[in-house]
């Protein structure tokens, strides 16, 4: 590709070197250069892209981006930019001619909720035929094959990538969750979205975000990037902030809720273990909704799935079958094992509002204990003890017995966090014990399990590995789980 057709609409100011040159690609590490490569130098959290130029060049890089005042000797092409991660998005979405703009793109944005939504969209999307792609937390889903993905958002090039596949094999429509740190750091620049999804906002991510209010801002820019609908939850709080600021815009707003006024809204609610039951109302008539994943958490995610497909203009009959149809999400309330005596269920709930709810779900069917397996997730540059108080006094509060244990305590000590947690419990007079190892925390639980008894392992979900230091192991509790009962089962026969 020419640079000039690569840099079109790119506010630049050249420093030295040809516009009209060919690039063979884009990269932002600089180990993955190619020859004849763009290199854009992102100063990151960690490191500082500028610092590896050279070694971009030596990759054979013809052509730099930089956002710092530099002198680069070498005979290329070099342009400055205010911003290089946004100069990042603008030339990967031309790298790729512009994907969004042949995709009805879904953002989905909000502290909980966002991977849920994208399932019930694609369940009911899959119902009517119409070939959806999903981005999250869970992976990358093109043509029903999910592939990792490094961060929730990924990076833009990554992004621009992944929605050219999509088109590849004809895919139609991208529902993507689209999290406060790819909105703040120019993930999703240049992304034309179709429709926005709002889902609430409660305290997470404070080490990127600093405070509630910069958190909240991050999350409204995907406002202001709609062109059709902006679809927001009334019965949050952040939620009827949203929507008095996205009043005037462009995008129609669609309002979803229980207790507020709201265009699409539910009544009627019945509630089990196993499922919940609801009545639909819309403008264009009611419809009883029947969700396969239990608790008030899950009447909110399938309402905002049913608000986007309603304005996507899909039947309700459609609707209703679309949502029955989806019969579980990876680690989301997760009935990971069930017997007679008890049952055990994984979820994601990793916030102190997450897990509130979570255990409010389990609260009115749970015959016997709730037993709550939980950590505190290490947040880079995390320093406040806000979170692992606020998370212990929830344990205390709703669950009858707590094991604290490590979630990924990263490069922190895991010692310290548990021992914060526990603080917090012993104030609430909670019952728990500390085990560090979350392998031997889950087996403990389950030895401790008495018939009636439900136990919550939270704050992983869908997750494969913890990351303790700097490294990954392996770490899948559904297989945990099942191997734990196989052993204590096989220990009672001989
Ligand atoms: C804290 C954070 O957000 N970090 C993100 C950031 O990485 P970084 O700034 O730490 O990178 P760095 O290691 O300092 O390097 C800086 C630059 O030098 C370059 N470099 C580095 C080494 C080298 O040899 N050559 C080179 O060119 C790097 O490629 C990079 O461009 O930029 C990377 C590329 O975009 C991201 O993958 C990475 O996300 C990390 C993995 C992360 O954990 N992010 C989390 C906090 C995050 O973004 N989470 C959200 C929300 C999740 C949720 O809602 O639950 C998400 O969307 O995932």
């Amino acid at each position: 590709m020419l640079l000039t057709t690569l840099i079109k609409d790119l506010e630049f100011v050249k420093l030295k070197g040809d516009l009209s040159i060919d690039v063979s690609g884009i990269a932002y590490d600089s180990r993955e250069v190619a020859n004849n490569g763009v290199f854009v130098a992102m100063p990151g959290f960690k490191m500082d892209g500028h610092d590896f130029i050279q070694q971009a060049i030596d990759m054979g890089a013809n052509t730099i981006i930089i956002e710092k005042d530099l002198y680069i000797e070498d005979n290329i092409t070099v342009l400055k930019v205010t911003d290089s991660r946004k100069a990042l998005a603008r030339i990967a979405s031309n790298f790729y001619n512009k994907p969004t703009e042949k995709l009805n793109m879904v953002g989905i944005t909000g502290t909980n909720g966002k991977t849920s939504i994208t399932y019930f969209i694609k369940s009911i999307f899959d119902h009517v035929n119409k070939s959806t792609g999903l981005i999250g937390t869970i992976g990358t889903m093109i043509d029903n094959k999910i592939m990792q993905n490094k961060n929730t958002t990924p990076e833009s090039l990554n992004l621009q990538a992944i929605f050219n596949n999509m088109l590849k094999v004809n895919t139609e429509n991208c529902i993507m969750e689209v999290s406060s740190h790819s909105l703040s750091l120019n993930r999703v620049a240049y992304c034309e979205f179709n429709t926005g999804i709002f889902t609430n906002l409660t305290p997470d991510h404070l080490e990127l975000h600093k405070n509630m209010e910069e958190y909240f801002n991050a999350k409204a820019e995907l406002f202001e990037m709609t062109r059709d609908y902006n679809i927001i939850n009334a019965d949050d709080e952040y939620g009827r902030r949203l929507i008095e600021r996205v009043k005037n815009y462009d995008a129609k707003l669609v309002t979803y809720g229980i207790e507020n006024e709201a265009d699409i809204y539910a009544t009627d609610i019945f509630y089990s273990v196993e499922f919940t039951k609801y009545t639909l109302n819309t403008p264009k008539g009611s419809i009883e909704i029947t969700v396969n994943i239990p608790g008030i958490i899950y009447v909110y995610n399938s309402l905002a799935a049913i608000a986007c497909a309603y304005c996507n203009g899909i039947d309700l009959n459609d609707i209703q079958k679309g949502i029955k149809e989806l019969k579980s999400i990876k680690g989301r309330f997760e009935v990971v094992y069930t017997d007679q005596d008890y049952k055990i269920i994984v979820d994601f709930a990793h916030t102190e509002d997450g897990l509130e709810k979570t255990l409010t779900t389990i609260k009115p069917f749970a015959k016997g204990r709730i037993i709550l397996v939980f950590g505190v997730y290490a947040a880079p540059g995390e320093k406040g003890r806000g979170k692992r108080r606020a998370m212990g006094k929830v344990a205390a509060k709703y669950s009858d017995f707590a094991v604290v244990t490590s979630d990924n305590p990263k490069e922190q000590d895991p010692n310290l966090i548990i021992q914060e947690i526990v603080e917090a419990i012993k104030e609430e007079n909670g019952k728990h014990i500390a085990i560090v190892d979350r392998k031997e925390a889950i087996k403990y639980a389950i030895g401790i399990s008495n018939k009636d008894d439900i136990i919550l392992i939270a704050g992983k979900g869908h997750e494969t590995s913890q990351v303790i230091g700097k490294e990954e192991i392996p770490f899948n509790e559904t297989e945990i789980v099942t191997e734990i009962i196989k052993t204590s089962r096989e220990m009672k026969i001989s």
